[in-house]
């Protein structure tokens, strides 16, 4: 017996990318959206079909990608910032609706939206994650994108 298996390949085959950077924590961010694009132009994308939003935190992200999904024109949108947590339960808050809120639109327009959003504790955390020992968060979510975009192409 075959098992029948679809998954996505790495790959971006004419793919239009959009990233939506957030600028708080920018030393932190701009690896990730570094990582980010290396990932996306060594598998194929062209740097031309890649599109850079930028919006002030992490919570004015949910508004950003629902506009550019409603606007459509993109096969994937990535997400890239850092909620880093202080002093109160703000970053509670900021990453919960971050989170919530882009999924929401992820659904509701079929549209793949990787969650390259740091959510972390502390600053070394976020620096553990932005491209040192425990990787590039914002290289993962271009990885998911990619996959995204191929498997959704391949189920149509
Ligand atoms: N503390 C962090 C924030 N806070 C700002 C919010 O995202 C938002 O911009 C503000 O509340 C105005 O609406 N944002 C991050 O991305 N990361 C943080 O650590
Ligand atoms: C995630 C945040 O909003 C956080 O960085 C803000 O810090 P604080 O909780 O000390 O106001």
């Amino acid at each position: 017996m075959t098992i029948k298996t679809i998954e996505g390949a790495m790959r971006a085959d004419n793919a239009r990318f959009c990233l939506v950077v957030s600028r708080w924590n920018s030393f932190v961010v701009e690896a990730l959206e570094k990582g980010a694009i290396d990932t996306l132009v060594r598998h194929g994308a062209d740097a031309s079909a890649l599109t850079v939003v930028r919006v002030p935190g992490a919570f004015e992200m949910p508004v950003a990608i629902e506009r550019i999904a409603k606007k459509g024109g993109y096969d994937a949108i990535i997400a890239l910032g850092a909620v880093i947590r202080g002093g109160t339960p703000h970053f509670e808050y900021v990453a919960g609706e971050c989170v919530k809120g882009m999924a929401q639109v992820s659904l509701k327009y079929g549209l793949p939206v990787a969650f390259g959003v740091l959510t972390v504790d502390t600053i070394e955390q976020a620096i553990e994650r932005s491209g040192t020992k425990a990787g590039n968060k914002g290289a993962e979510a271009a990885m998911s994108a990619l996959e995204m975009v191929d498997l959704l192409r391949q189920i149509d």
